[in-house]
This record gives C-alpha cells, sequence and structure tokens, in this order.
C-alpha cells in the first residue's frame, strides 16, 4: 500500500504529453494501492462513536472525517449530472479523488448506477468509514470490481491512472480551498466526453479581493465587482480552460454552482479534445463604478478598454477582472435534463418542496441565451437611482413587458439577470417609485 500525505506531493510537472484517450477504453482496472478487503465486510456496530448520517435515504457514518452537510446540493447536482451521463453513454466510471468518509462514491454507485468508484483519500484513517460506507454495495459484479478504496495523494492516484491509461469518465475534485493543483493530472485521467467536477472554496481570493492570489492560483487577475460570485465560478472555468488547453483539450461547463456556505464554487465540465476557443468565451469582463455598467472584451480588444459613459473621470472608474471563462454558465439542455431527471426521481416538481427544485428552475432559467454575464443587484440599482431597493417581481415583470430577457439568479436572492442596461433598470426603479407613490 502506497499511503501519501498531501506534504510528500509530486506535481507530476514532467507529464507534458497526454497519453492518447480512447473513448470506449476497457481496460481492466489494475493499479490501486489497495482494494478494500471484501472479506472482511465491517458491520455498522453500536460502539462506534460518530452517529450515522443520512442524506436522500442512504446511511452512512462519518466518522472523523471532514464532512459537510450543506454540501448535500452540490452532491445531488453532481449525482444527477453522472446518471445522465450513464443513460447516455451506458457506462460510468468514477474516481472520487478526495472521497472525505466516501459519501459521493456511495452516491455515485447506488444513485447514479455507476459500473465502478475508486474512492480515494490521502487521510489514512479515513480507510475503516470509507470502507465500511461503500460496504453497502457489493463489492464485485461477476468478475468486475464494483468499487474500491485507494489512500494515496490525489495527484499520484490519477497520474497513475493515466500511465496506466486507466481513464474515467467522472472525476470528482472536492478539494479544500483551490482546485487548480489537482487539474492537470485530472485532464491527464479523464476519457474523452468525460466529467470533471471541481471545487473551489477560496471565496475570499474569489471576491476580487486577492488579485494576486487569484493570478496565482487561476491565472486571473480578478478585482472586486458587484456580481464577484459570479466572477468566481467564471475564475474556476476559465483556470479549468487553460489548463486544458495547454494538454490539448476544452472544456465547457455543464452546470456551475455557487453556494453561499463556505461559499463553494462547483463547476461540472465536459472535457473533449479541442484548443482554447477563438476570442470567444475566454477573456475580460469590466465593470465601471462610475455608471454601473459591464462590458466583455476580448484578447485583441484589449487596448481599446473603456466605459460607454462619456464621464472623464472614466479611466478611475473601470476595473476589469480576466481572462476568465465569458461563455455560458450552464448547458441549457443538460441542465434541463437534470431538472427532469430530479423530478422523475421525486427531487423537485410539485410536492418536493426542495432547494433543489428552486436551483435547477432557476438554472435553466439562468441559461437564456439572450442573458449576459454578471447579475444586476437591486440594491445597487436603488442607490443609483436614488429610491428604495424596488420590488424583484415587479421589476421582473416590468422588464418581460419590455421584451427584455430576464431571470433571477440562483447566486445572489435579490439579483436580476437582465439583458437590460444598468440605465434601463434605475429608469424602472424610478418608475416603480413613483406608482407607488401615486397609490
Ligand atoms: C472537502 S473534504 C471531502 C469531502 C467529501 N468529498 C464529501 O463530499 O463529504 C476533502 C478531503 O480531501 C482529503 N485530501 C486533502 N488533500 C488531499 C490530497 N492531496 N489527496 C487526496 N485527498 C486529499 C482530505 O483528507 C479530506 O477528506
Amino acid at each position: 500500500m502506497i499511503t501519501l500525505t498531501p506534504k510528500t506531493l509530486s506535481p507530476f510537472s514532467f507529464l507534458c504529453n497526454p497519453i492518447p484517450k480512447h473513448q470506449n477504453q476497457n481496460s481492466k482496472y489494475t493499479i490501486v494501492t489497495q482494494y478494500s478487503d471484501s472479506n472482511s465486510k465491517p458491520t455498522f456496530n453500536s460502539n462506534c462513536e460518530s452517529e450515522f448520517q443520512t442524506e436522500r435515504g442512504l446511511k452512512f457514518d462519518i466518522g472523523e472525517t471532514f464532512f459537510r452537510h450543506e454540501s448535500a446540493t452540490g452532491r445531488d447536482l453532481g449525482v444527477l449530472a453522472a446518471a445522465l451521463y450513464k443513460r447516455s453513454k451506458g457506462k460510468l466510471r468514477v474516481l472520487d479523488a478526495l472521497c472525505g468518509c466516501g459519501i459521493r462514491s456511495l452516491r455515485y454507485l447506488i444513485e447514479a448506477e455507476a459500473d465502478f468508484v475508486l474512492a480515494n483519500d490521502a487521510n489514512d484513517d479515513n480507510r475503516k468509514v470509507i470502507t465500511e460506507n461503500l460496504s453497502q454495495v457489493e463489492s464485485s459484479s461477476g468478475d468486475d470490481p464494483r468499487w474500491a478504496v485507494t489512500l494515496s495523494d490525489a495527484n499520484r492516484i490519477m497520474t497513475e491512472c493515466y500511465l496506466k491509461r486507466d481513464f474515467f469518465d467522472l472525476i470528482d475534485i472536492d478539494s479544500f480551498g483551490s482546485d487548480s493543483s489537482f487539474l492537470r493530472s485530472a485532464i491527464n485521467a479523464l476519457k474523452l466526453d468525460g466529467l470533471l467536477y471541481v471545487t473551489s472554496t477560496d471565496g475570499f481570493s474569489s471576491g476580487g479581493r486577492r488579485p494576486q492570489q487569484t493570478l496565482a492560483a487561476y491565472g486571473a487577475y480578478v478585482r472586486p465587482m458587484p456580481y464577484s460570485n459570479e466572477l468566481g465560478l467564471r475564475m474556476l472555468i476559465g483556470g479549468a480552460v487553460r489548463v486544458a488547453s495547454v494538454l490539448g483539450y476544452r472544456v465547457t461547463p455543464l452546470f456551475s454552482y455557487y453556494s453561499y456556505h463556505g461559499p463553494i464554487f462547483r463547476v461540472m465540465l465536459r472535457v473533449n479534445r479541442g484548443k482554447l476557443p477563438d476570442n470567444r468565451n475566454y477573456g475580460f469582463i469590466s465593470y465601471c463604478h462610475n455608471c454601473g455598467s459591464s462590458q466583455e472584451y476580448s484578447w485583441a480588444e484589449l487596448g481599446r478598454m473603456s466605459c460607454p459613459c462619456s464621464d472623464s473621470k472614466v479611466s478611475k472608474s473601470l476595473v476589469v477582472s480576466g481572462p476568465l471563462w465569458t461563455g455560458p454558465l450552464h448547458d441549457t439542455l443538460y441542465i434541463t435534463e437534470m431538472l427532469h431527471l430530479a423530478e422523475e426521481w421525486g427531487w423537485a416538481g410539485s410536492g418536493s418542496g426542495t432547494d433543489l427544485d428552486k436551483l435547477l428552475n432557476q438554472m435553466v432559467a439562468e441559461s437564456d441565451p439572450r442573458l449576459p454575464f454578471g447579475y444586476t443587484k437591486l440594491d445597487e440599482v436603488a442607490s443609483r437611482a436614488k429610491v428604495n431597493s424596488p420590488p424583484l417581481r415587479a421589476v421582473m415583470s416590468t422588464l418581460e413587458k419590455e421584451g427584455y430577457a430576464v431571470s433571477r439568479s440562483h447566486i445572489e436572492s435579490n439579483a436580476i439577470k437582465t439583458n437590460c442596461s444598468m440605465a434601463g433598470c434605475i429608469r424602472i426603479a424610478k418608475q416603480l417609485q413613483q406608482c407607488s407613490s401615486a397609490e
């Protein structure tokens, strides 16, 4: 058994040329450093110090592992995306690279019906609890193992898989802080058209207060803007775009999810052969503190940044972040199918009474291709219009009546996504104030 602590990590930076991937790669899984021992199935006994948890009806133990109840929604989304992948491809091999207690592995096995899950965590102490949890699932189906546990550094296990041409359909990177150091080996260990689910919890730098850190971790200089949490998602995707392109791959997001618990930024990416998008979807975003408008710039336009407002203070007022992913945050078709699957499973739809229902519906609405990046906070509109904060529903229905595209934002409750300018929103806020004063 090889057990490494994060400090013994090698970044494997010598691996510059990816091994060719084959879509239907069926090689037998042989490289795990430690298989679970299926003959010594543990029982859940009353001597356990920690109590069992349940999630979507599944029982599991967390022992002394790091576990966040608040991440259940992120796990729901991962399972839905994985289940759709399995339905369309007929096969699903998952690498849960930083598995904690193994709850994701369990859910990928049971709910997404993964054919095989490799549950890995660098912490040797987690072995018992991961194995206990996964032992609820038969360890093999015929001659084929259904799951295995390794206690290795994530980069090491992913690189070993890559070198053995043992590719996965889905790799889940649920890391502390930034995901950046795992991206290269994860992308290498994925099958073509595979899914990469990455997480970042370094909300401080995503908020734009640490541009030097975001530059180091994600290759993007990110400044504070009113929609900083969306920039955090765009920075995460942009970081993956950059690493993937070095290796000859391109990534596109299936969904992007922000949760204020943490805060946590999660994106599900599809990885395929390709290059950086041509001046599209990977560029710069500006925000003018003077007029509140935002713009997108390609690399070619870098020297020509200015704000449409003609105020002389403009150059001081304009802040720019990038390079970032500037394309869609969700794949409309995929997220819609996820919503339908959630309804089929009783996780969403009438009577489910869950936040997942609301979240998926908002994500579908957000994925309207007419909507630009960012969102407009109604408090900012009110402050610029010098009126009370306008009611969200009234603003949305006025915008719709005027022919604008509009949706709520899953990231910020009192904000809208719209293709109406800040000036237009200010006008509407003033009109609404006048109407309410006249009543
Ligand atoms: C955020 S927790 C995982 C939570 C789990 N995925 C869940 O949904 O409950 C991060 C885990 O990564 C493990 N870890 C930290 N650094 C690692 C590394 N370099 N390689 C593998 N595992 C690592 C920690 O032991 C911890 O269990």
